[in-house]
C-alpha cells in the first residue's frame, strides 16, 4: 500500500484475508492508460480534470445548492450497503429481508443526520442519479465536467452510451460490498478517500454471486468481514487489486469486474460521482471467449433455465445431470 499523503495511513485500511496488488496509477496522457482501458483492466487516472468543477462539492456547498428536493438515501444498521433490486424483491418467493432501507430526504436533512451521528446510530448513504432538478450551481458545475475527454474515451474504446451519473455521499467507514455491474464505469472521487478493491471477472467462482433471480443479483454472497471458507472454499484462492483514490482521481472499473468500495474508516465523509456506460457492441468474437463473455453466457443460461423450469430448486439437479460424468 503506497502510504498516502498526510490525509490517510495504514490505520485507515482494514486487513482482509486475501492478497492484493496495487492498481496502476497513470497520467491520462500516458499511452499505458489507453492500453489498460482498451484491455478492460482497471487503472487510476490521476490528471483527467474530469470533475475539477465539483471538487468544491463539500456538504455545505451541496446543502446550499441542492435545493429542497428529496434525494435517495439508504440507511443501514451497520456499515454495509449491499445493493438489492426492488423489482426482483417483489417477485422473490422466499423470504428476503433487505439489509438497508431507502429513506428519501432533503440534502439538509441528510447533512444533519451525518453531523449528529454517534456510534450505534443507523448509518446513511446518499445515492442519487444526477439530473437537471438539482440547483442551478450544481448543473453549471456538471456542465463544466471534462466531457471532451470523456467523449474521446467513449469513441476510442467503442463504448455504448452514457447511461447515468450517480452522486454518492457517504459516511466515513461506509462499505459497498463486493459486486459487479454490467456497465463500464469511470469512478470520480471528489471529497475524502475511498479504498477500492477489485477482482477480475474470472474470480466469479471464488465470490459466489447470488442467483440471477435473487434480489442480490450481481452481489457476492461472501462477507469479507466474516468469510465462510467451508461454504465458499474458493475464497482461499482470491487475489485482488486495490487502490485508495482521493480528490480529482478517476478509477476505471471495467464492466463485470468485481469491486468492493469503502469510505476510509475514521477519516471523513466522501463524495464521488460515477459515469456508467453501456458496453459497446461485440465486434468480432474470438475463441476462447473472454471471462466476461462467459459470465454473460452464464447469466443467459441461468435466466433461460429459470424460465424453462420455473422452480429455481430444479436448476441445480438439471445442471448436475447435464454435466456430471459427461462434461467433467
Ligand atoms: C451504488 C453505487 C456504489 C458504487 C460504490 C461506492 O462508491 O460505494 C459502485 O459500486 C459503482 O459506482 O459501481
Ligand atoms: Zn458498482
Amino acid at each position: 500500500m503506497n502510504g498516502g499523503g498526510p490525509e490517510w495511513d495504514e490505520t485507515h485500511i482494514t486487513k482482509y484475508f486475501f492478497p492484493t496488488e496495487q492498481i496502476p496509477r497513470v497520467s491520462c496522457t500516458d499511452p499505458l492508460a489507453d492500453e489498460l482501458i482498451s484491455q478492460e483492466k482497471p487503472v487510476v487516472l490521476t490528471d483527467t480534470k474530469l470533475c475539477d468543477s465539483a471538487l468544491k462539492w463539500d456538504l455545505d456547498y451541496l446543502a446550499e445548492n441542492m435545493g429542497n428536493e428529496r434525494y435517495m438515501v439508504f440507511v443501514s444498521k451497520n456499515n454495509k450497503f449491499k445493493y438489492y433490486d426492488e423489482a426482483k424483491m417483489r417477485v422473490y418467493k422466499a423470504n428476503f429481508v433487505p439489509p438497508t432501507k431507502r429513506v428519501d430526504m432533503t440534502f439538509q436533512e441528510f447533512v444533519k443526520k451525518l453531523r449528529e451521528w454517534k456510534p450505534g446510530d443507523e448509518r446513511a448513504y446518499l445515492q442519487q442519479g444526477l439530473n437537471n432538478t438539482f440547483g442551478h450551481a450544481i448543473v453549471l458545475d456538471f456542465l463544466q465536467f471534462n466531457w471532451q475527454w470523456l467523449n474521446v474515451q467513449q469513441k476510442k474504446h467503442k463504448w455504448g452510451p452514457l447511461t447515468s451519473n450517480l452522486l454518492l455521499v457517504g459516511m466515513e467507514g461506509n462499505i459497498t460490498p463486493v459486486h459487479y455491474d454490467e456497465q463500464q464505469n469511470f469512478f470520480c472521487q471528489l471529497v475524502g478517500y475511498k479504498r477500492c478493491i477489485l477482482f477480475a471477472p474470472e474470480h466469479y467462482e471464488r465470490l459466489y454471486p447470488h442467483p440471477v433471480y435473487h434480489p442480490h443479483d450481481r452481489q457476492a454472497q461472501v462477507d469479507f468481514d466474516a468469510p465462510n471458507f467451508e461454504k465458499f472454499p474458493g475464497l482461499d484462492k482470491l487475489e485482488g487489486w486495490e487502490t485508495v483514490i482521493g480528490p480529482g482521481e478517476v478509477l476505471y472499473i471495467p464492466m463485470y469486474w468485481w469491486h468492493h468500495i469503502e469510505s476510509l474508516r475514521d477519516l471523513s465523509h466522501t463524495v464521488s460521482v460515477n459515469f456508467w456506460y453501456k458496453g459497446g457492441p461485440t465486434e468480432s468474437i474470438t475463441y476462447p471467449l473472454k471471462p466476461r463473455q462467459k459470465l454473460a453466457v452464464m447469466r443467459n443460461v441461468e435466466k433461460m433455465l429459470l424460465e424453462a423450469l420455473k422452480d429455481p430448486a430444479e436448476v441445480g439437479p438439471l445442471l448436475r445431470s447435464l454435466v456430471l460424468g459427461r462434461y467433467t
